[in-house]
């Protein structure tokens, strides 16, 4: 049997050289190893592998061997220039038999005084990939020699093609890592925002400045009203200036004045004692109470029926609840930050509103933009919905081609709680691996036949885009048809009832409903019947 050491010179190179490219695709240490082999084995020296540098204007010496630091240095040629740059530019090889006698032969990395003072050739093969020339070889070697130029031909080309591969791997690694390293930078940032927003997504101007104006009040415990429509993150924000400011660490206590009836929201606020009415077994804190330390988020807030609001507005001036049927003051440190899609301007000149109220609770008021306002955050949001709902519902459908256009042209009458269940709907009924168009407008459909036609006037449309400006009336829900599936408290006899049949199951209850379980844990929670 042969061993390593009997193989011809070329042989050993070729075996040597796959070896070596196998063991490892850092060309910094292949390369220039394989070009050793090159000139131990073989004689042809001072290898060198030419490459085009990222500006695509100039090759440059990338990898040597038998080169001092300061000759590789200089081996920088333009494109086209000397033997090498024909290389290049024309995927020919090159030989010049006498160095010498060649005036394309530029000496340009190698003084001629470095070399034998015998004649010396020199040899240039492309680097080919795809038969397109990436790079170039090239080596010196003795004009005397018994091996025929022929056979170190053949034997560069055999090298530069496995050099080729190497290089052509090493790219596409670059290139890679390089998208990776971006995509990571841009998700690490993504993540960075969306912490220091608490979820809070978005980037338009609109929800910029009212991010803003929810960072400024967070640190005190000025009292906040947030306005907008049904969706458009009222109860987010109100987490959001809580988390913000030094109350963190205590609790957010939410209630919804329009989901639970006039009768029972005293209780709820202020809690009762034992005896007080019907039911009243124990004594029960209000929500106001067990808000000790932290913030009570009063939603919709213009649904409180008139004589509770006295209550309330004792509770803002003096931070003491009563409980219903007991007669001691209980003193409770809380923020109060309360939200509603209603005109409460409107509802103080109906009457329905007190207006001493109505000026302690609109110290600050935050008006959150309609998602209309803002389709700049359309994509970003329905993209999150996707990735969320995908993981949620074990699914991996993707938007087809209109989709984003078409969701950015919709007027989102429920703003983003409405995007957000079209999403999940979509993924959970998408055919197949992409969510059409079609199948999103089909949605659209149905959505607008459960929540009324959404009637934007022409003269509405025109006035949103005069009052750019900002100082104008916000757009009210009036003007958009009826708020979007906004939870109606008689609802809840219905979820009862869906349960009681489920035997309290809620996915099966939903199914009964015709809603998604997220959607009926919503209401659930609205209703307070969790
Ligand atoms: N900027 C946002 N980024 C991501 N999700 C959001 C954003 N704003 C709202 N959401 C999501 O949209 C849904 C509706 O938000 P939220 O319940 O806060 O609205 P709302 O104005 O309080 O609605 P309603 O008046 O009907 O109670 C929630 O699921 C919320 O997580």
């Amino acid at each position: 049997m042969t061993t390593d050491s009997e193989l011809p010179g070329e042989s050993l190179v070729l075996l040597e050289t796959a070896q070596l490219l196998g063991r490892s695709l850092q060309p910094e240490a292949t390369v220039p190893a394989v070009l050793r082999l090159l000139s131990e084995l073989v004689g042809l020296n001072r290898g060198r592998v030419v490459l085009p540098d990222d500006d695509g204007q100039h090759l440059r010496i990338r990898y040597s061997y038998g080169l001092r630091p300061h000759e590789r240095d200089r081996g920088v040629y333009r494109l086209g220039e000397g033997i090498t740059g024909d290389v290049m530019r024309t995927g020919r090889v090159c030989v010049v038999q006498d160095v010498d006698a060649e005036p394309q032969h530029l000496f340009r990395a190698v003084d001629r005084a470095t070399l034998p003072d015998e004649t010396v050739s020199f040899i240039a093969v492309p680097i080919l990939v795809d038969a397109m020339p990436i790079g170039v070889l090239g080596c010196h070697r003795l004009r005397a020699r018994s091996r025929g130029f022929q056979a170190d031909i053949q034997l560069l080309r055999i090298v530069a093609a496995m050099l080729g591969q190497t290089l052509r791997i090493r790219s596409l690694m670059d290139q890679r890592t390089a998208w990776l390293e971006d995509q990571n930078e841009a998700l690490r940032e993504a993540l960075a925002r969306q912490q220091q927003y608490q979820g809070i997504l978005g980037d338009s101007p609109q929800l910029r400045s009212v991010l803003d104006e929810a960072g400024r009040v967070a640190d005190n415990d000025v009292t906040v009203m947030l306005l907008g429509e049904s969706g458009t993150g009222k109860e987010r924000f109100a987490r959001y200036i809580h988390e913000q400011g030094p109350r963190a660490p205590g609790p957010f206590i939410c209630i919804n004045c329009s989901a639970i009836p006039a009768t029972l929201l005293e209780a709820e606020i202020f809690g009762h004692e034992r005896g007080a009415f019907t039911g009243a077994v124990r004594n029960r804190p209000g929500k106001a109470e067990l808000a000790d330390g932290g913030t009570l988020f009063l939603d919709e807030i213009g649904d409180m029926d008139v004589d509770l609001q006295a209550k309330l507005l004792r509770l803002i001036q003096e931070r003491k609840v009563q409980r219903v049927g007991g007669d001691r003051d209980i003193s409770v440190d809380i923020r109060i930050i309360t939200a509603t899609h209603r005109n409460l301007q409107e509802a103080v000149n109906l009457g329905q509103f007190r207006l001493d109220l109505f000026y302690r609770l609109n110290v600050v008021p935050i008006r959150l933009p309609p998602l209309r306002e803002r389709t700049g955050d359309v994509v970003q949001l329905a993209r999150h919905f996707l990735d969320d709902f995908n993981a949620r519902h074990h699914r991996d459908v993707t938007l087809g081609p209109g989709v984003l256009a078409r969701l950015q042209s919709y007027p989102w009458p429920g703003n983003i709680r409405q995007l957000e269940n079209l999403m999940e709907r979509a993924v959970i009924t998408a055919r197949g691996t992409t969510i059409t168009a079609a199948e999103i407008e089909h949605i659209l459909n149905d959505e607008s036949a459960v929540s009324g036609p959404v009637h934007v006037p022409p003269d509405a449309a025109t006035a949103r885009q005069q009052n750019v400006g900002g100082d104008a009336e916000p757009a009210d829900s009036a003007v958009f048809g009826r708020p979007y599936q906004r939870v109606d408290p008689a609802e809840a006899d219905q979820l009862r009832s869906a349960l009681a049949r489920s035997r309290g199951n809620k996915t099966r209850a939903a199914q009964m409903l015709g809603l998604s379980v997220r959607q009926f844990r919503y209401r659930l929670t609205k209703l307070g019947l969790d």
